[in-house]
């Protein structure tokens, strides 16, 4: 009996020793660490909700280009990080090395069927389903898209001006997301969630929870074996975001079989699949459902951010305005066409600009899939290793970008686009992974 204390002490000590040997990863592999704490490494302000992850970065980024180094590493916890800031080495990875770094790094477990869509699964299965999917996004699909887009702007129109005459102060970002929303149900469900006049709906209610934050699930699928916590019953969503998807993914595919219905949209091009016996319906269910949610964040993020800069810089909102208005002047009908959108270069510089101020993803992941030897080094990245692509902190970065706080759409100018590197500006992340949905 006299032993336990210290039996206990022991173990205390044991432990103490091991996770500081974690923390010692990236020294022991002669890379450049930022001293992790204990238990949360280097992401303590982001599990307390101070600063995002992104945030917490920036300051290793800008030590590690101080020191001249191409790449530096942090800690998730206990997990290492590979944090590289080169655009060059960031090029090789996501490109000519992308075999090594084929996964985005998500939490997936075969239990849950929702884990199974394109931004989740990984190597010969993301490969598959990636060409599975891609003719969903034809020009000739956009298009077509493009009509159905173009009666709900009327609605918003008519939302917007009657908010103007109120005169009162409106929440844009809810707004933006209401059409958002309104958008991508019925491109991809066919369905008319109509968001902008009911803001309590349902789909615009489980799309907030999708991306509500959730530092407990985070904390364990850090801390926690993925194979174990999925035996447990952790899944990829919650469970009522995944009931909600089902439920709604389900009836609608049900509907068109039963009523043979074609709307020449995804979400025919998903059932085609399965009568081909390409696609189960669990997957089908899970493809949709991350077209909901990739889909709307991050368009009305963007189109918030430039709405802002649009009221608090007047001359640029006047440009974009003769543009479109003289694009409506040249045509019969007086409306935009599709086929106009190529000819917005000002309204498109805008955008990007957009994207590069406010990325809406502002970094992006990848997890080593295979032993990579970075080049020119003898660093080994391990299989399992993240690695945090810093997109946001190269977008404002002054080598890059001139009085990067500044929203300037002549960044994006032929000249200056085209004097940079190309991989300084990867809002839609890079490579073969590439947001082909942008
Ligand atoms: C402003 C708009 C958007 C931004 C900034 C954006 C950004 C991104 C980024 C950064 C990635 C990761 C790319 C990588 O890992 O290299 C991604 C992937 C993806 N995005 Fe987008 N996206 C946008 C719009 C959309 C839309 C409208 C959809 C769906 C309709 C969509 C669906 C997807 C999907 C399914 C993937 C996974 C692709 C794969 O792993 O093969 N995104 N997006």
């Amino acid at each position: 009996m006299i032993w336990w204390p210290v039996y206990f002490l022991a173990l205390c000590v044991a432990t103490f020793l091991f996770l500081k040997y974690k923390h010692n990863y990236w020294r022991r592999r002669g890379v450049r660490q930022f001293e992790p704490e204990f238990f949360f490494g280097n992401v303590r302000e982001a599990v307390q909700g101070k600063a995002k992850i992104i945030e917490i970065c920036r300051k290793y980024y800008y030590d590690l280009k101080k020191k001249n180094e191409l790449y530096g590493g942090i800690y998730l916890f206990y997990s290492p990080v590979l944090l590289p800031v080169n655009p060059e080495l960031i090029k090789q990875i996501l490109t000519k090395d992308f075999e090594h770094f084929t996964s985005h790094g998500l939490f997936h477990h075969e239990n849950d069927y929702m884990h199974n869509h394109l931004f989740n699964v990984e190597g010969e299965i993301w490969k598959n389903l990636r060409s599975k999917l891609t003719p969903t996004f034809t020009s000739g699909k956009m298009k077509g898209m493009y009509e159905i887009l173009y009666s709900l702007a009327d609605r918003l129109e008519k939302k917007t001006g009657n908010y103007a005459k109120t005169g009162k102060p409106v929440e844009i970002k809810e707004h933006a997301a209401c059409f958002g929303t309104d958008v991508v149900a019925t491109c991809f469900f066919g369905l008319d969630s109509d968001c902008l006049n009911v803001p309590e709906s349902e789909f615009r209610k489980y799309g907030k929870l999708i991306f509500a934050p959730r530092p407990v699930r985070f904390v364990m699928e850090m801390l926690i074996n993925w194979n174990l916590l999925g035996a447990l019953g952790h899944t990829f969503a919650p469970k009522k975001i995944t009931k909600f998807f089902t439920q709604v993914i389900t009836e609608t595919v049900a509907y068109r079989k039963k009523n043979n219905v074609s709307r020449k949209d995804y979400m025919d091009l998903l059932i085609q699949l399965q009568n081909e016996n390409q696609l189960n319906e669990k997957e089908l269910i899970a493809n949709t459902m991350v077209m909901y949610a990739a889909g709307f964040e991050t368009s009305s993020t963007t189109t918030t951010f430039l709405m802002y800069e649009l009221a608090k810089n007047q001359d640029i909102q006047d440009k974009v305005r003769e543009e479109i208005l003289g694009i409506c002047k040249k045509n019969q009908s007086g409306e935009v066409t599709y086929d106009d959108l190529a000819d917005m270069k000002y309204s498109e510089m805008c955008i990007y600009e957009t994207l590069r101020r406010y990325s809406p993803a502002t970094e992006v992941p990848r997890c080593c899939t295979k032993t990579y030897t970075v080049p020119g080094t003898d660093t080994v990245i391990e299989k399992d290793t993240f690695v945090i692509i810093p997109a946001w902190l190269i977008h404002m970065d002054p080598e890059f970008y001139p009085n990067p706080e500044k929203f300037n759409p002549e960044n994006f100018a032929a000249e200056h686009k085209h004097s940079r590197h190309d991989f300084v500006f990867m809002p839609f992340g890079g490579g073969p992974r590439l947001c082909r949905y942008r």
